[in-house]
């Protein structure tokens, strides 16, 4: 078996703490399954010129990681990466800022790890690039003569070509796709807008659906909806919800149901529009006053990006407001928390509540809806009140699926979660979990790299080196 080498961005190292983020809750224990490297940020702002890379081996998985200078953390992490590909591709155009300095510092370090990449590659490894980050990565490689098979897998939305041609530079960054040769996207939308795009914007032949002809090479542009670990996450739930952390918070609620919210603090994930539907239905259905208590814990990201200020100032501001008008001496409607809880305590905290609430604007797939199915006691289940904008949205069809942007609808839906009787709530719960086991994070996983370990097709020209002749 070929070795893995998975790029990342943000790197999971071992003992990392409670953090908060999808990509690296997933690629951990995919990596662990089958063993391999690990190569990206390790988090670390270097304070002159970044040293070498450092190594760490932990079980079957090297941890091979790099410093970013304080410019490419400006440019690149919170420039390019996270104030223009990040609003685009989750169709907010309105927030884009763009600068030809950060265009150019995210190609810099795109070469950075692709320097950094050619201390360590062999011929025959496999390699699996991840996120909107490292869009041109492969193209960097094949620049310096690498043949290796490459897949990327983009954890968040592709919008339609109609949006992605207001990405400055369009033409060469999503072109550079066409380096991979496997191409991954969270749902049959965002592949198809993919497709979409490389058809009439690059004018690339169309060998069969999920098939292009690039550079003389075959390259597969297809759906992995990424999972979590159901059967062990419900395990893990199961055990958390008796735990003496869970037992303080239901104490503290004095019998009322629990509502829950986890995200990252984010434009993305709705926050607002969603204590917004909660006032609403707070102010519709006044017998839940007093009965109720909304959790939402959210810890902050991308702190140093105004953007993300913005939003913070806005869900405290909105938070004290409904606490203000709705809240009594003995009872606090909304309870904000900014600190990043372990999978432990959010595995118990969902099997406590009642509700599950994860209305995100635009996501990619939402891992914590999955979490919250995943957590419920079949006996008993609670109810997901999911946005029909998230990739999680496509598996978990039985959840209340709700328009984040209508307010009144998201009311009315969680009322109905509430008052669900209880034959109704195992079927939905029944149907969601019955998916998500089959679909779990190994099979996402074995997907890919299935996809990914498929030679190329021989009567197809091998890739051109450009130099180097690896
Ligand atoms: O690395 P950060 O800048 O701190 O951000 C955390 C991660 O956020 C995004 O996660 C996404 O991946 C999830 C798993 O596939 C998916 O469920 C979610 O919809 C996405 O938003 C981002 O894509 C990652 O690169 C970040 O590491
Ligand atoms: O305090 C927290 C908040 C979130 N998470 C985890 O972070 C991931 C968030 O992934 P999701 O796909 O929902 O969104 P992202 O943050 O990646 O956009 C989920 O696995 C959560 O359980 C966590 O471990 N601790």
């Amino acid at each position: 078996m070929a070795r893995l080498v998975v790029v990342s961005n943000r790197v999971g190292l071992p003992k990392s703490g409670a953090r908060a983020g999808g990509l690296e809750v997933a690629i951990r224990p995919a990596l662990k399954k089958r063993g391999g490297v690990w190569f990206g940020w390790n988090g670390r702002i270097a304070e002159g010129d970044p040293g070498p890379a450092q190594t760490l081996r932990k079980d079957n998985v090297e941890y091979v990681t790099v410093d970013l200078r304080k410019d490419d953390y400006e440019e690149f992490y919170n420039g390019f990466a996270n104030r223009v590909l990040w609003p685009i591709l989750h169709y907010r155009l309105d927030l884009a800022e763009f600068s030809r300095r950060d265009l150019s510092g995210y190609l810099r370090v795109n070469e950075y790890f692709a320097s950094g990449l050619a201390q360590i590659l062999r011929d025959d490894d496999i390699v699996w690039v991840h996120d909107y980050h490292l869009m041109p990565l492969a193209r960097a490689l094949r620049e310096r003569g690498y043949k290796n098979r490459i897949g990327f897998f983009l954890h968040i939305p592709c919008p339609p070509p109609e949006i992605l041609t207001s990405l400055p530079n369009h033409d060469r960054l999503v072109s550079a796709l066409g380096a991979y040769d496997v191409l991954g996207f969270q749902t049959e939308t965002d592949a198809l807008n993919l497709g979409r795009y490389f058809s009439n914007e690059c004018r690339f032949k169309r060998l069969d659906d999920e098939t292009f002809l690039i550079d003389g090479r075959a390259v597969r542009v297809s759906v992995f909806p990424v999972g979590v670990e159901t059967e062990t996450f419900a395990r893990l739930a199961r055990r958390a919800v008796d735990t003496a952390f869970v037992r303080d918070v239901l104490d503290s609620l004095s019998g009322r149901a629990m509502i829950i919210g986890v995200d990252r603090l984010d434009y993305s994930k709705g926050i607002p529009e969603r204590m917004n539907a909660f006032e609403r239905f707070l102010g519709q259905f006044p017998d839940w006053r007093g009965k109720v208590t909304y959790l939402q814990i959210t810890p902050r990201s991308r702190s140093s990006i105004p953007e993300y200020a913005d939003i913070g100032r806005v869900v405290g501001e909105t938070v004290g407001h409904i606490n203000g008008a709705y809240g009594e001496a003995s009872w606090t409607p909304v309870r904000y928390i900014n600190k990043a809880h372990s999978r432990t305590a959010l595995a118990g905290l969902y099997r406590a509540a009642r509700v599950g609430l994860v209305t995100p604007l635009r996501d990619g797939m939402n891992l914590v809806a999955k979490e919250y199915v995943a957590a419920q006691n079949p006996d008993d289940p609670g109810v997901l009140v999911l946005s029909r904008f998230a990739g999680a949205a496509q598996e978990c069809a039985a959840a209340l699926l709700v328009n984040p942007y209508d307010p009144e609808g998201v009311a009315i839906a969680i009322n109905k979660a509430l008052a669900m009787p209880l034959a109704e709530r195992q079927e939905r719960q029944a149907h969601n979990f019955r998916v998500l086991r089959q679909n779990d994070l190994g099979r996402w996983a074995e997907r890919f790299l299935a996809a990914l370990e498929v030679p190329p097709e021989p009567q197809l020209a091998p890739v051109r080196a450009a130099g180097g002749g690896h």
